[in-house]
């Protein structure tokens, strides 16, 4: 999809195409509609970034709250969105067995009763056997850091479907 269709699009069209991009929080596309035109995928994500980052934290918060645990339930019972369901099956997440989900489960809850949110990584740009290694690590982080990196995770994720979106190369990360 060239810049050229996403500049004419209309608002619902842009919702209905970008709406998804930070997962299920499509106020923020609806909010970066009315920064076109965009100039590339680089300009578009700066909009999406600009919003999350002007955010206040509880804001910010909610955004990392919207996101479903990494082979959670939702998995499991196909709660997915298609694009959190492709990135979590592509990464072995929603094949797991059970002791194995059942450790990322309880990983899962400790480190959202420590911070308030779910753990958030970008699983296409990580190891999946890391994920567990990944999550007790950042369990140890102060709330004010894990913010600061899961909001990173987020605008990775958010790269990622805009570079799928806009079928451009996602390696130029
Ligand atoms: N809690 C999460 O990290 N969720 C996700 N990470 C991804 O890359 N896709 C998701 O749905």
């Amino acid at each position: 999809m060239d810049m050229e269709k996403v500049n004419c699009m209309d608002f619902d069209e842009f919702v209905g195409v970008f709406g998804n991009v930070i997962e299920r929080c499509p106020l923020i596309a609806a909010a970066v509609w009315s920064q076109r035109p965009f100039l590339d995928l680089e300009d578009l994500e700066k909009h999406y970034f600009a919003f999350i980052d002007a955010l206040p934290q509880s804001g910010q918060e909610g955004i990392l709250r919207c996101h479903p645990d990494l082979a959670g339930r939702e998995g499991q019972q196909g709660g997915l969105t298609s694009e959190s369901q492709r990135e979590q099956s592509g990464a072995g997440l929603t094949s797991l067995g059970a002791e194995e989900r059942h450790k990322l489960a309880e990983l899962n809850a400790e480190y959202r009763a420590r911070f308030g949110f779910p753990f958030v990584l970008a699983v296409r740009l990580s190891d999946p056997a890391a994920v567990p290694r990944e999550l007790a690590r950042r369990l140890r982080c102060t709330p004010a850091q894990e913010l600061r990196t899961a909001l990173g995770e987020v605008k990775k994720i958010c790269h990622l479907r805009l570079a799928d979106l806009l079928n451009a190369d996602p390696a130029r990360l």
